[in-house]
């Protein structure tokens, strides 16, 4: 099987797809834009997206590509995140990083290496090879990256240790399954108008199902207008699920609703 995610080797994304499948042909992408454009041009079988992190967040990036490019969702992956600090020598002027591990250890810079230069590059494994090229530069990463030349100057920098990445295994458009105990959907309403988000999630509360994300992201269409990603405690194969989306459908008349799938949850350390 044939899969994509963010690289270079050693991101946390890496480690996310190794555990989709053993026997796993792992490529490397440089964005989420170009994993998820690789699925659904059918380059690749999988494509494993970052998608919220316990302290900062949703991937912005990932929300987007979904919402842009026709693909499954077919599983959910979520892992702890433990960043180490890792470089040549113990002098630190610059700290590379994914900009999501740069803020999930802000603290711990501000308050360890308050003069250092932050750089945001494309991922923690990206930073990693800059500090392998440069002295007195430091990623962030995981710190099985460290290898025989970098030296660890810190474990478990991230400020919270609960720490953890939801991540998407995405797949083709018609790999997508009624199975599974989470379903992801993306609406777009094309809609403004007072009572309009309670509209959209009414029709799960009225049958008990519990909503566990509800993002907003602009539409890009104009100020003010956006797309609304969902996720639910529910399978596309039980009836109140399709009801309520019977009723999103009718609500969304005037633009659209994406159906990612269901799928289940992994945890994998
Ligand atoms: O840069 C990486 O290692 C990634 O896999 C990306 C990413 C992210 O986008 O959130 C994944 C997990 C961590 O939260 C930090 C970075």
């Amino acid at each position: 099987m044939k899969v994509v995610t963010l690289g270079p080797s050693g991101t946390y994304s890496h480690r996310a797809a190794t555990a989709v499948s053993e026997d796993a042909d792992v490529g490397f992408r440089e964005s989420v834009h170009a994993i998820v454009s690789a699925v659904a041009d059918g380059d690749a079988d999988r494509g494993v997206v970052p998608i919220e992190n316990s302290i900062e967040g949703s991937v912005t990036e990932s929300l987007d590509a979904l919402a842009e490019r026709e693909v499954a969702v077919v599983q959910e992956v979520v892992t702890p995140i433990r960043h180490a600090l890792l470089a040549q020598t113990e002098t630190v002027e610059t700290v590379a990083s994914h900009s999501q591990a740069l803020a999930q250890c802000r603290s711990y810079l501000d308050e360890n290496y308050p003069d250092a230069e932050r750089q945001a590059v494309a991922s923690t494994a990206r930073g990693v090879e800059l500090a392998r090229e440069t002295a007195g530069v430091a990623g962030i990463g995981h710190p099985d990256n460290a290898g025989d030349d970098l030296t660890v100057l810190a474990e478990d920098i991230q400020d919270r240790n609960s720490n953890a990445t939801r991540f998407f295994v995405v797949a083709g458009a018609d790999e997508r399954s009624d199975a599974g105990g989470k379903s992801t959907f993306v609406v777009y309403p094309d809609a403004n108008y007072p009572g309009l988000l309670l509209d959209l999630l009414e029709p799960f509360a009225d049958r008990d199902i519990n909503l566990s994300r509800v993002e907003s992201r602009p539409s890009g269409e104009r100020l003010g207008d956006y797309v609304f990603h969902l996720d639910v405690a529910a399978g596309l194969y039980e009836q109140r699920t399709r009801d309520a989306l019977a009723e999103i459908d009718a609500i969304a008349e005037d633009g659209w609703v994406r159906r990612l799938g269901s799928y289940d949850v992994r945890h994998v350390v």
